[in-house]
């Protein structure tokens, strides 16, 4: 797997519904701007954000399209999803790689092995757990990521990220380990690449100003 050279840093360029910041246009700027700053790559979701960004950096695009509750499997459900990111221009789609059912109920590995036919691009799965990891892996994913990781259980979402899963992972697994979900800090990016971690995800520390100052407003209570 050669789209991300070893240890490199993925920008996710994502708004949420309430942010100022959602929508084509901002998401390709905030995507030049990690790419001046030295990304190796964008995450980014739906169809309209994947074609600003193609447009506006030439580098590898995660392309996701979240569809449906986000309490479920909602990353990339179907390949009908992956075929619209991946013609807005995604190098290569992430999806829900968890044991949950998907909600049309077709198998990760048979819908893996629809993009890998149809749409020839690799395929990340971004998964919960260990079990999760090794069962995407052996349904065919190319890349696995630790991105639900705090996100299924239903309890509290963890303050920091799941480095003991992505060193287990990447000690086990026969592909590159990519470390997503509340990475915050460099040391928990070097962290993460000196646990095995083939390449870190930052989302919500780079590219959202709330919550970047909401951070810094705790120092002032
Ligand atoms: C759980 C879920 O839906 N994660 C999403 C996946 O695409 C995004 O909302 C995250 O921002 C992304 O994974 C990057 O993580 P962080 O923003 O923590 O650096």
């Amino acid at each position: 797997m050669t789209l991300f050279p070893a240890r490199s840093l993925i920008v996710s360029c994502q708004a949420g519904a309430a942010s100022a910041l959602r929508g084509p246009e901002p998401m390709a700027l905030m995507a030049r701007e990690a790419a001046a700053g030295g990304a190796a790559g964008i995450r980014a979701n739906g169809p309209a954000d994947v074609a600003a960004i193609r447009a506006a950096v030439d580098l590898p695009i995660i392309g996701i399209h979240k569809l449906g509750d986000p309490a479920g499997v909602f990353i990339t459900p179907t390949a009908a999803a992956a075929a619209e990111v991946v013609r807005a221009g995604a190098t290569l789609v992430a999806l829900d790689g968890t044991l949950r059912p998907r909600p049309d109920g077709v198998p990760l590995a048979a819908l893996i092995s629809v993009i890998h036919a149809d749409l020839g691009v690799p395929v990340m799965a971004d998964v919960d757990t260990y079990e999760a990891g090794v069962a995407a892996r052996e349904a065919g994913a190319d890349l696995v990521a630790s991105t639900l990781s705090g996100y299924t259980g239903g309890g509290p979402v963890p303050d920091g990220p799941d480095l003991d899963l992505v060193a287990r992972l990447a000690s086990t697994l026969d592909c590159p380990v990519v470390a997503e979900g509340r990475y915050a800090t460099p040391e928990q990016v070097r962290a993460a690449l000196d646990a095995g971690a083939h390449a870190v995800v930052v989302g919500t520390a780079i590219t959202n100003p709330a919550a970047i100052t909401r951070h810094f407003l705790r120092a002032t209570a």
